[in-house]
């Protein structure tokens, strides 16, 4: 066999795991909850209203069960490498990269310039990559920390690529070190302490920035505006108009026109003016785009993205490649379970082995006619793009029109069609594109771009894709390509986890959920049951509640669920709840993950299931009767809470928490009132397995139970315990009277 030249090697390889254990473990599981349901049905008429239900909650658990073991069924290890690339072209395609951040107090704009300059410094032609900020805080600190972090970057991103510095956000790269490493040159250390100089300056001036407004005339166009209402505002903070491969890229600072009146459909609407902007401006057939939170933890990121993008032998493989949101600093032993490492190890890992992972909102390279509705294959002639199409589709404005033909007439040549002209000479359009009136009458967020509707635009926008037959790629580079933040605390975690819940089940209910997909679509049966297990989530809370209320219920009635302990059938769900328990176990045993991570993980689940989520249901359902808009509640960023007991549960007066402390509180009622009965002698129909599934209700809240004792934020406020409690002993009542 002839040696193969850097040119035949593969850029990228896909192997699946060998997981024939875990398959088999997962059947076993399916095969003991089919034979509890049979049993339930059989004796169903020797019982009462408690066996119905379990019946149906089990039924249920049964099958989400069979959507995740099919999720998890192929589980690949990708591989992918630059360095093949490296040697086999000099010619790279263009990257338009966005950024996207709202609110200078949650997200501090400290956060964000790290984020952007950590893009700025990656391993790739400078004269290949534009980024673009776009701003829905319309925040003049936030302007003035990227252009002071412009001029900071002309010394960083030279520095980070001489030195190929392996950390590029300043932050995380100094954070700790108050000297430079002793085993490095003399040239280095003094290098390195003047960067670090310089960006202790940077910080100071950003900070003082927002106590204390800077003033300069560029400033004028942030004086008198309102968040929600104002005009476009565009700057270009940096170009590199000489198209040098080894400077800076474009830097431009987007606040797309907000009216009071105009809804500006949150994150999809931003991202769909930073399509348009970047359209005119520099049309990259490939666009990334990252969370203002996400810095690039990889220099190598958008290499290995295009190992994908080059290496694919057929387009459809790759419609879009996802890097898996990775957090940093992120609490010891996840306390609130959101650092989802065990998720991506496997569920992530197996759906990208089906058709591909879900598009995430972070981290993500799309080609940029993906976005603009092309199917793979779709072969579109000039004839078909009459002008008169495109601007009815696409929107009123010339140079937009000409930029979208362009990259839907591509073909194949995807290096060569960078827009060489320097990106404020298109200034003047690029206001009218940001603009929301564009937007009317077009297919905008309907058809093409990110799509409205959801506040989770990431699902849907990347179901929408794979629903026309797209393929996506999962990218596990070492290190992880891209870190963010993870909510560190009790509130802003259930709020995600709400937002999720809304987001997802409203994806569910829309013109373009999975199973409209699959039926009328190309999205794959399995896939659509992927997308289902995690749009399902909010419904799962009922079922959730409804069976962490049947012990209770048993107790209070004094009758029983789950068969007796001398009764041999009790083997069945006694097997089911230790060879889960166990095998998820192994799963974080395997995933490296400490054992108390399990813990804190199983319980956050069910916790967020229990309350998180069943909100989620309830502001997706009021949206759906007309009652309510949903909206996208932003998670705080910033995690140096300095002065507190990190990892420890917080809680604030939110109804969110009302749900899991009722529940906590009617299954302790229940306890008590069990023992009391018990005591009394009465005949006691309840068993061994009630009492354990209290106990383990009780293991599960054990937060919140620490949190009916303690104070300040620590401590469910009195307002909550007391609304949790009315509930407890309204349904203590209505068991006792149904008794
Ligand atoms: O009106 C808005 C609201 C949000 N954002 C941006 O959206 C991003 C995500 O917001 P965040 O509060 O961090 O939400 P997360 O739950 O952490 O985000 C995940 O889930 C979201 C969908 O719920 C996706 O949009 C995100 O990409 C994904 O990382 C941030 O960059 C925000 O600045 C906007 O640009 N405009
Ligand atoms: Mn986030």
């Amino acid at each position: 066999m002839a040696p193969k030249t850097p040119s035949s090697l593969p850029l990228y390889e896909i192997k699946y795991r060998k997981n024939y254990i875990s398959r088999v473990i997962e059947l076993f599981i399916l095969f003991l909850l089919f034979s509890l349901l049979a049993y339930r049905f059989l004796t169903l008429k020797f019982h009462g209203l408690q066996w119905l239900l379990a019946l149906i909650c089990e039924s249920w658990f049964t099958f989400i069960w069979i959507l995740t073991v099919s999720s998890k069924w192929n589980q690949v290890e990708p591989t992918t490498y630059p360095l093949r690339l490296l040697e086999r072209t000099l010619k790279f395609p263009a990257v338009d990269i966005f950024v996207t951040t709202a609110d200078p107090v949650l997200e501090p704009p400290l956060i964000t310039i790290n984020t952007v300059l950590s893009l700025l410094a990656v391993d790739y032609p400078a004269n290949k990559l534009a980024c673009y900020v776009s701003d829905d805080g319309a925040s003049i600190v936030t302007y003035y920390s990227l252009v002071e972090a412009s001029k900071f970057a002309k010394h960083w991103v030279p520095f980070c690529k001489k030195y190929n510095i392996a950390l590029r956000a300043p932050f995380r790269y100094f954070s700790g070190n108050s000297s430079p490493p002793q085993d490095s040159s003399q040239e280095f250390q003094q290098d390195w302490t003047r960067m670090k100089d310089e960006y202790k300056q940077l910080c100071k001036k950003i900070e003082d920035a927002s106590t204390q407004e800077p003033e300069t005339c560029d400033f004028d166009v942030f004086s008198n505006i309102q968040q929600k209402n104002h005009p476009t505002i565009i700057k270009v903070i940096l170009e590199n108009k000489e198209g040098v491969a080894d400077g800076l890229p474009h830097l431009v600072y987007i606040s797309r026109e907000k009216r009071p009146k105009h809804p500006h459909q949150f994150k999809a609407g931003a991202m769909n003016v930073l399509t348009r902007v970047s359209g005119v401006m520099t049309n990259a057939p490939f666009m990334l785009n990252v969370d203002c939170d996400m810095y690039a933890n990889n220099p190598q990121v958008v290499l290995h993205a295009m190992c994908y993008f080059l290496g694919a032998k057929d387009e459809i493989d790759c419609g879009f490649v996802q890097f898996p949101q990775f957090f940093y600093d992120g609490l010891k032993e996840d306390p609130y379970g959101n650092q989802l490492k065990v998720l991506h190890e496997y569920f992530g890992r197996g759906i990208s082995g089906i058709q591909g992972p879900f598009y995430q909102g972070s981290g993500c390279f799309h080609r940029r006619k993906v976005i603009y509705g092309s199917s793979p294959y779709e072969k579109i002639t000039a004839g078909e793009l009459k002008d008169e199409y495109i601007q009815k589709t696409y929107g009123m404005s010339e140079k937009l029109s000409t930029s979208i033909a362009k990259t839907l007439l591509e073909g194949s040549n995807i290096i060569e069609q960078f827009n060489s002209d320097s990106p404020s000479s298109s200034i003047e359009i690029a206001h009218q594109v940001g603009s929301c009136g564009f937007e009317f009458g077009t297919a905008w967020g309907q058809k093409l771009g990110w799509l409205y509707g959801s506040v989770a635009e990431d699902i849907l926008t990347g179901l929408f894709i794979q629903s026309r037959g797209w393929k996506s790629a999962y990218c596990l580079p070492d290190p992880p390509a891209f870190l963010g933040c993870a909510p560190a605390a009790g509130p802003a975690s259930m709020i995600q986890q709400k937002r999720w819940a809304t987001g997802l089940f409203e994806v569910l209910l829309n013109s373009k959920s999975p199973i409209i997909g699959t039926l009328f679509g190309k999205l794959q049966l399995r896939q659509c049951m992927a997308y289902l297990q995690i749009q399902l989530w909010g419904l799962r809370s009922i079922f959730e509640v409804c069976y962490a209320i049947l012990p209770a219920y048993c107790l209070i009635t004094n009758s029983h669920f789950l068969p007796q302990a001398n009764e041999l059938s009790i083997v069945i769900p006694a097997s089911i709840f230790i060879i889960y328990n166990l095998y998820v176990l192994s799963e974080y045993i395997r995933a490296n993950e400490p054992i108390i991570a399990w813990m804190n993980n199983q319980r956050m689940w069910r916790v967020n299931a229990m309350s998180a989520w069943l909100f989620g249901i309830l502001s997706a359902t009021t949206k759906l009767l007309g009652f309510s808009e949903t909206a996208f509640e932003i998670t705080k960023k910033d995690q140096n809470d300095t002065n507190s007991d990190i990892g420890r549960f917080t809680f604030d007066d939110s109804p969110i928490f009302v749900p899991g402390t009722a529940v906590l509180l009617l299954n302790l009622s229940a306890l008590f009132i069990g023992v009391l009965d018990f005591k009394k002698g009465n005949n006691i129909e309840w068993g061994l397995g009630e009492v354990i599934c209290i106990m383990w209700i009780v293991f599960v809240f054990w937060a919140f139970l620490k949190g009916l004792f303690a104070k300040g934020k620590y401590g469910i406020p009195t307002s909550s315990i007391l609304k949790a409690g009315a509930l407890a002993l309204l349904l203590v009542h209505l068991f006792k009277f149904k008794q």
